[in-house]
C-alpha cells in the first residue's frame, strides 16, 4: 500500500484577463498549499478495475471522482491493465474553493507514477492532470506558484511569509462553473498581482496582506451573502487580512500574532461548523 498527501490550496490572488473562445477564462492567479490535507492510499488489485473508497458520504465513489479520472487517464495512456484500489480520507471541505478533488487527483497521479513505475516528471504529470481540471496541474507540484492560461501553466514562486491562516467554510455549496458564468468580464477590478509577486520575493507580510485580491469574490458574495458576513466577522475578530479562496465559499484570514489565533478561531466557531487554523507550508512535491 502506498500513501500520498493531498493538501488544499488557497488563492492569494485570482484575476481573470478575458473569456476565451473555448468558454474557459484566461486567468492569472497566485496559489499556495496549506497544511490541511486529504490522505490518499493506493493498493494494487488484480481485478483490473479502479475502485474508489471515500470517507465522506457525499463525495462520488465512481468515475465522477477526480481520483478515478486520474487513474483512468494514466491506465489508458500507458496501456496498464492492473487494477487499483484508491482510498480517500477527506479532511478538506468539499466544494469549498480549496481544490480538494483536484488535489486528490494530483496525489493519485503522483502515487500511481510510483506504483506503476512510470518515471514521469512532475511537469509531465501536471500536463496529464490539466485534462482533469484547471487546478490539478498546480496540485501536482504544490508549493507556491503563479498559474496562468486556464490555470495549467505553472511558474514556481518563493513560499509566503510565515503566519497562521484561519479557514472558515459556510455550509453552502458553490459551483465553480456558476460563478464564472456570473462574472462580468467588462467590470472587473483587477487585483495587484505584481504587488503580490513582490511581497513573495521580499517576504513582506504587510504587502502580502495588502495585495490579496480575487475577482470571483464579489460574484460569489452577491449570490451568497453569508460569505460577506463571514468575511466581516473574521475582520472583526482580528484577522490582519481576509479573502475568499477560488470560487468560494471558503474565506481565509491571515493572523501573524500567535495570541490572536485562538480569538479569531473561537469567534468563528460560533458561526461556522467548519473552521481550521492552518499554515502555508510552501512544500513543493519533488518527484525522483
Ligand atoms: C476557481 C479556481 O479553483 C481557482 O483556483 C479554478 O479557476 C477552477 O478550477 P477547477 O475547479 O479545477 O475548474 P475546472 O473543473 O477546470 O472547471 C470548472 C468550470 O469552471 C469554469 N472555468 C474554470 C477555469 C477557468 N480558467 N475558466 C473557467 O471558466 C468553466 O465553466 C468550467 O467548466
Ligand atoms: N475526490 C473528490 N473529492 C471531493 N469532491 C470530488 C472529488 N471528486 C469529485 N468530486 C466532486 O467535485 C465537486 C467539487 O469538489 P471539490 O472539493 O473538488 O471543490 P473545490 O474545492 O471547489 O475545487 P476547486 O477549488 O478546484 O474549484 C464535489 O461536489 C464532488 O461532487
Amino acid at each position: 500500500m502506498l500513501y500520498e498527501k493531498a493538501p488544499a490550496k488557497i488563492n492569494l490572488t485570482l484575476d481573470v484577463l478575458h473569456k476565451r473562445p473555448d468558454g474557459f477564462h484566461e486567468v492569472e492567479m497566485i496559489m499556495t498549499t496549506v497544511d490541511l490535507a486529504d490522505r490518499v492510499w493506493l493498493r494494487p488489485s488484480n481485478d483490473g478495475h479502479i475502485n474508489i473508497k471515500v470517507s465522506e458520504r457525499f463525495v462520488p465513489n465512481d468515475r465522477k471522482n477526480l481520483a478515478y479520472q486520474a487513474a483512468d487517464l494514466l491506465r489508458r495512456k500507458y496501456g496498464i491493465r492492473d487494477g487499483v484500489e484508491i482510498m480517500l480520507d477527506k479532511k478538506i471541505p468539499v466544494a469549498a474553493g480549496l481544490a480538494g478533488g483536484s488535489s486528490d487527483a494530483a496525489a493519485t497521479l503522483r502515487g500511481l507514477n510510483r506504483l506503476w513505475k512510470l518515471q514521469l516528471s512532475a511537469d509531465e504529470l501536471a500536463d496529464i492532470g490539466s485534462q482533469i481540471g484547471s487546478d490539478v496541474s498546480f496540485c501536482v507540484h504544490g508549493g507556491t506558484a503563479l498559474a496562468t492560461g486556464r490555470g495549467e501553466k505553472i511558474e514556481h514562486l518563493p513560499a509566503p511569509p510565515n503566519c497562521w491562516v484561519i479557514l472558515a467554510k459556510p455550509s453552502i455549496s458553490v459551483s465553480t462553473a456558476d460563478i464564472y458564468r456570473n462574472l462580468d468580464v467588462n467590470s472587473i477590478k483587477h487585483p495587484d498581482t505584481a504587488g503580490m509577486l513582490e511581497a513573495l520575493q521580499t517576504g513582506d507580510y504587510g504587502k502580502m496582506c495588502a495585495s490579496l485580491g480575487n475577482v470571483l469574490e464579489p460574484v460569489t458574495m452577491k449570490l451568497h451573502p453569508q460569505v460577506v458576513v463571514l468575511k466581516e466577522k473574521m475582520e472583526q475578530f482580528g484577522a490582519d487580512a481576509v479573502l475568499m479562496s477560488g470560487s468560494g465559499p471558503t474565506v481565509f484570514g491571515f493572523v501573524r500574532q500567535e495570541a490572536r489565533v485562538s480569538r479569531v478561531y473561537n469567534g468563528l466557531k460560533g458561526f461556522c461548523k467548519e473552521v481550521h487554523a492552518v499554515r502555508m507550508t510552501g512544500e513543493r512535491f519533488l518527484l525522483d
